[in-house]
Order: structure tokens, then C-alpha cells, then sequence
């Protein structure tokens, strides 16, 4: 892969890159219909054997190697796009767009990287640990590969910039939380946007009039109440270590774990920091991350498993009930992101229950993975139940294509 920016083909992309806490996604983008003309995934980085899966043209390539990290998988992906030399250089990439998670209060919309952005996205990675070093990875070596064309970053925080005061606000002294900068920041924003905006125009409704709940499951996961467009609530907060449990992270937890363990266990703030963030969550109650393992291991009898997938959904639910407190009135409910595009079972049990406030998901319309937008509740319910893939890649490639 060189610094080529010259279209050969008068096509016009957009490569973007997506790290994720476990995973590598990219996408290359026309700039022009939004398709996406190769596109791939590294899932399951650090774990003995990730997978690999690459498309381009209908033409598909998946193999499972070691990838220690991020940098290892960035790596296997420019080698995957060198494979494919002259349609890469012929694409025409006229941005790279780079997701970044935290953006606190300095980036609140997409921005040309140079290296002060770079820095500042250093500066801010103690609040995004998993993420923030492994987006600056992405940024630095294409950066270093594809000198010639200007690199967009978009946070996942910006979406929840405009929180109300009272959401993004902890009833902590206030002195010291604005010395500190400490508030809700939120994460997941850019995943947020546009399945709350595709949400609205798939069912064909103005999205200044709808109340809605987005559950992006990953391996990170995060809930936000949108009303008019606009998030009035998220589940994340000044990292993404808050709210519903993940793959590896507790999620909500009293914060005098963190003095107990520190005083009466004798652990360091590092240590407890790495517990909370990569040995906890489905993990620390299980011994699997991955939700398709965790089903595997419930489906054997696993008790353990079974008591981590419980505690999963009904964190969930509880803040289903939360939003829809929040919201007053509730108009749709959408599901996405890996867990929640693939996992009927989580789907269901994250809403079982709740028929008496309108909200029911029809067992045959739930069933299986979905790939386009689908409607999972009954005709005529008054909660309209969604599950619609995300695509993070193509919002950042809309908002690269804005500032550059
Ligand atoms: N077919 C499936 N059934 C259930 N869970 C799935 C399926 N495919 C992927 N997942 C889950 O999705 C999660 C990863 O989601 P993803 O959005 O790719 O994560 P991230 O972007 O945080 O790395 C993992 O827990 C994985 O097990
Ligand atoms: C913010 C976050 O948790 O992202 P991901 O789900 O991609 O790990
Ligand atoms: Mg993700």
C-alpha cells in the first residue's frame, strides 16, 4: 500500500478504520453511493486464534490466525488491501476516517488529524483505555502508509456533547469534578447517530417526533434514550467501564468495591482498574467473553454461565425501564452492533416481560441473525421493536466527507 491519492478510476473512497475493544473493522467506502467496496473484520484480537474475514467485490476470504493486538491486526488488514494492489490504488481514497472513542470536551465533531489531534487523543486515552491507544495505532501507521490524503477523526462522544446537564452531570462535589473535568461523556455516540437516524427513516417516521431506546450490544455495550434526534440519555459515562455489562467489564458497580478491594484485598488502583476492565464483565463470571461461547457453555449445563448471561439481561432490562422512565412515552426500541444484531436469544430475554408497557418481541420475527432492517415486534404493538444493523463506517466516511 503506498500514499496513492490520484483516482485512476474516477472513483472517490473513503477507507475507514474501526477498532473496536476486541476487534478491527474497516470499510472502503464510495464516496459517492455509500457502498462499501471492500470490507473486513479482525474479531477476537489478543485471543489464541482470531478470525479474519475480508470481502471485496462479492469475493470472500476468512482465515483465523494469532493477532496479538491491534497493531498485529492493522498489520494483516494493509496486507489484505496490498493482495489487492490496483483496485486500491484505483479506489481513489480521498480520506481516511478513523473512529475514536473518547473525545471529551475537545473534539465534538469530525477533525483533520495532525499532530496535535494525536496528541490530544494520547492525552485523553486514561479515559478510553481499551480504545483510545488502539485508535491512535490505526491513526499512526496510516498516517505513516497514506501520507498524501488528510485523516478524519470522529468521536463516539460527540453524539453526547449535548446531553442535558442533569444526564451528563454526577452528584459528585462539584469543585473537584470540574477541576477534573469529570462528567458523563458517553461512547458508542457515532453507533447511536445513525441507528437512531436510520431507525426513523426505515419506518418511514419523522425523527424529530419519535421517543427512542438503542441498545448497541458488542463487546462493549451501551444503551441511550434519544428523543427528536437528539440523546437525552446514555449508559456510558466517563469511560466506557459504566452501565450495562460487557464482554470484559462490570458495567454499573458500586464504587466501594473499588475502596474494599483497595484496603481490605490489598489490590492497586491498576490492578483493580485492569479487573474492572478486562477480567470482569461475561469474562469474570464465566471465563468467556464472546456471547456465542457464553450460549455454548449455558447450553452444556453451565451454571455459571447461565447466572452471567442472567445478570447480562437484566442489566439490560433495567435500563430499558430506566429510558422508558425518562422518555415518558416510548415509540421504538432498536437492537444492534454484534450482540444485538445476531443473538435472538439476548433480544428476547432483554424484554421479557414487559407486555403490559406494549413492548413484546414475536418469537419467529426475533429468530436468528438480521442483516438488514427488521421489525421484531407484533403488527399494531405500541412499542415497535427494531433490530437494524449498524454501519459506524459510513457515518464517519458522511463526516469525514464534511470537513475535508
Ligand atoms: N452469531 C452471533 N451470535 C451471538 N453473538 C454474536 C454473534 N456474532 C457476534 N456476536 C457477538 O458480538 C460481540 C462482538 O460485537 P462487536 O459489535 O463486533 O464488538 P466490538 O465492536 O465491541 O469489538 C461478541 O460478544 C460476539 O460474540
Ligand atoms: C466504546 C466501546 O466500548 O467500544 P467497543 O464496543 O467497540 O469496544
Ligand atoms: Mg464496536
Amino acid at each position: 500500500m503506498t500514499g496513492e491519492s490520484t483516482p485512476t478510476t474516477g472513483t472517490r473512497s473513503v477507507l475507514v478504520l474501526n477498532s473496536g475493544s476486541s476487534s478491527l473493522k474497516y470499510q472502503l467506502v464510495d464516496a459517492a453511493s455509500g457502498e462499501a467496496l471492500a470490507s473486513g473484520i479482525v474479531d477476537r484480537v489478543g485471543d489464541a486464534l482470531s478470525g479474519v474475514k475480508h470481502e471485496v467485490g462479492g469475493v470472500k476470504t476468512e482465515r483465523q490466525l494469532p493477532i496479538a493486538d491491534h497493531a498485529a491486526a492493522l498489520e494483516v488488514v494493509l496486507g489484505l488491501f496490498a493482495e489487492l494492489g490496483p483496485q486500491l490504488s484505483g479506489a481513489g481514497i480521498v480520506a481516511v476516517g478513523h473512529r475514536v472513542v473518547h473525545g471529551g470536551t475537545r473534539f465534538l465533531g469530525a477533525v483533520v488529524v495532525d499532530d496535535a489531534v494525536e496528541a490530544d487523543i494520547e492525552e485523553l486515552s486514561p479515559l478510553a483505555p481499551l480504545h483510545n491507544p488502539a485508535n491512535l495505532t490505526g491513526i499512526r501507521v496510516a498516517r505513516r502508509l497514506l501520507p498524501d490524503v488528510p485523516h478524519v477523526a470522529v468521536c463516539d462522544t460527540a453524539f453526547f456533547a449535548t446531553l442535558p446537564e442533569a444526564a451528563s452531570t454526577y452528584a459528585l462535589n462539584a469543585e473537584v469534578a470540574q477541576a477534573h473535568q469529570v462528567r458523563r461523556y458517553g461512547a458508542h455516540g457515532t453507533s447511536h447517530r445513525y441507528v437512531s437516524t436510520e431507525a426513523a427513516a426505515f419506518l418511514g417516521r419523522d425523527l424529530a417526533d419519535l421517543h427512542q431506546i438503542v441498545l448497541h450490544l458488542g463487546n462493549g455495550a451501551s444503551a441511550s434514550a434519544v428523543r427528536g434526534g437528539r440523546a437525552i440519555d446514555t449508559s456510558m459515562g466517563l469511560t466506557p467501564l459504566e452501565g450495562l455489562v460487557m464482554g470484559t467489564r462490570t458495567g454499573d458497580i458500586d464504587p466501594a468495591v473499588v475502596f474494599h478491594l483497595h484496603r481490605n484485598a490489598g489490590m492497586s488502583v491498576d490492578e483493580i482498574d485492569d479487573l474492572f476492565n478486562r477480567r470482569s464483565g461475561i469474562k469474570g463470571l464465566s471465563g468467556v467473553a464472546d456471547m456465542r461461547e457464553l450460549h455454548a457453555l449455558v447450553e452444556a449445563g453451565d451454571e455459571a454461565a447461565r447466572l452471567a448471561l442472567d445478570v447480562y439481561l437484566l442489566r439490560l432490562k433495567k435500563y430499558v425501564g430506566a429510558y422508558h422512565a425518562e422518555l415518558g412515552r416510548l415509540d421504538v426500541i432498536t437492537f444492534t452492533a454484534g450482540i444485538g444484531e445476531n443473538d435472538d436469544v439476548v433480544r428476547a430475554g432483554a424484554l421479557a416481560g414487559l407486555e403490559e408497557w406494549g413492548i413484546v418481541v414475536d418469537p419467529e420475527r426475533n429468530a436468528g441473525r438480521v442483516k438488514e432492517p427488521t421489525i421484531i415486534s407484533p403488527d399494531g404493538a405500541k412499542v415497535t421493536v427494531l433490530v437494524l444493523p449498524t454501519n459506524e463506517e459510513l457515518e464517519i466516511t458522511r463526516q469525514a466527507l464534511e470537513v475535508i
